[in-house]
């Protein structure tokens, strides 16, 4: 286990982290989640006993990581994909690890056929592209087949094939009752690779759940509707759902599920051509959360927001203006 109690750095005015509380449990991938800045490297670092808090703690199997005698086979860590001598060739990198934690020699070619590296075992590490690197800091952290794996972006520069791959690892390490950490940006993946998350912004903890849960918690679970009768259905909806144009012909309906929507549309005649409910996302989720606490945020992601709110402000006044015709040209009939 990993455990983060009270953990806080401070450089200067600036808290990297602060108070954090958390723990990182065997037999299942945790994501280190945060906005940039938020703090996840620093934690990672004092995790690693390569920083040193201003308060609180971290340990790695109950010990701090420093007091492992050798730290090598008790966490297997990777925070800098670029950390070797550039002249030494990648087996020598290897080799030199291994002695210094007396782990057999045979582990190196081991760890370099796991991460795909066996052709350029013999090529110095200056000559390796940013992928490449990446996998020979993972080899790294096998060499000592840990218990505990720690690894900070590990996506980093990885092709499709080496992204699948990736995760395919971290499944296996954690099915075999390993505690994976690993902090990555890429929502998609993650979602994939992660059972639990732990999110941080601004250094404070902001949520340590299930993968599941947290997706539930944070996004809302939405269905796609079309119909040829799309103003009398939004009327219908309405008053227990929040309805929005999709940009194409659809309606997007918040707040109540496929089924029930099917009943209501059935119940007042209405015909429906689509009925998909649309699966929530990490992606979404994680932008909820963390709205408040991006520190670095660009022009175009706030613009993304007032459209999405003049999008909805005007689709209502669309509705409306439907409403009123549709109210108008039955009183004509009449
Ligand atoms: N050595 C340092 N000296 C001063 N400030 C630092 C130092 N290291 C980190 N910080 C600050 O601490 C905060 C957290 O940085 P950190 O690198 O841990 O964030 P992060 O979550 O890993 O970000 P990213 O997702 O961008 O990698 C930032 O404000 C950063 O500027």
């Amino acid at each position: 286990m990993i455990e983060v109690r009270g953990l806080t750095k401070r450089y200067g005015e600036v808290s990297a982290v602060d108070d954090l509380t958390f723990t990182v449990r065997p037999g299942e991938v945790t994501g280190f989640l945060g906005p940039n800045g938020a703090g996840k490297s620093t934690t990672l670092r004092m995790i690693l006993g390569l920083d040193a808090p201003t308060s609180g703690t971290a340990t790695v199997g109950g010990l701090p990581y420093a007091a492992h005698p050798a730290p090598l086979r008790a966490v297997g860590a990777l925070l800098d994909a670029g950390a070797f001598l550039p002249s030494r060739t990648a087996r020598d990198h290897l080799l030199a690890l291994a002695a210094s934690n007396g782990i057999p020699r045979r582990r190196v070619a081991e760890v370099l056929a796991e991460v795909g590296l066996e052709s350029v075992a013999r090529r110095r590490t200056g000559t390796f592209s940013l992928g490449m690197r990446q996998r020979l800091g993972i080899a790294a952290a096998l060499l000592g087949d840990p218990p505990v794996l720690i690894l900070d972006e590990p996506l980093n520069g990885l092709d499709p094939e080496g992204i699948v791959w990736m995760r395919g690892l971290m499944r296996r390490m954690a099915a075999q009752g390993r505690t994976v950490l690993m902090s990555s940006h890429l929502m998609s993946e993650l979602e994939l690779t992660a059972d639990h998350l732990v999110v941080i912004g601004r250094g404070r903890l902001i949520a340590d759940t299930s993968m599941t849960a947290f997706i539930d918690a944070h996004s809302s679970r939405e269905v796609l509707v079309r119909s040829p009768q799309a103003q009398t259905l939004c009327r219908m909806l309405e008053p227990a759902a929040e309805v929005r144009e999709d940009g194409t012909d659809g309606l997007v309906v918040t707040g109540l599920d496929a089924a029930r929507i099917g009943a209501l549309a059935a119940a007042g005649g209405v015909e429906l051509h689509e009925l998909t409910p649309r699966q929530a996302s990490l992606e979404q989720a994680f932008m909820n959360l963390t709205r408040d606490s991006v520190q670095y945020r660009t022009e175009s992601t706030e613009h993304g927001r007032s459209t999405e709110h003049t999008g909805r402000t005007e689709h209502i006044e669309h509705i409306e203006r439907a409403d009123r015709t549709d109210r108008a040209q039955k009183e004509m009939s009449r």
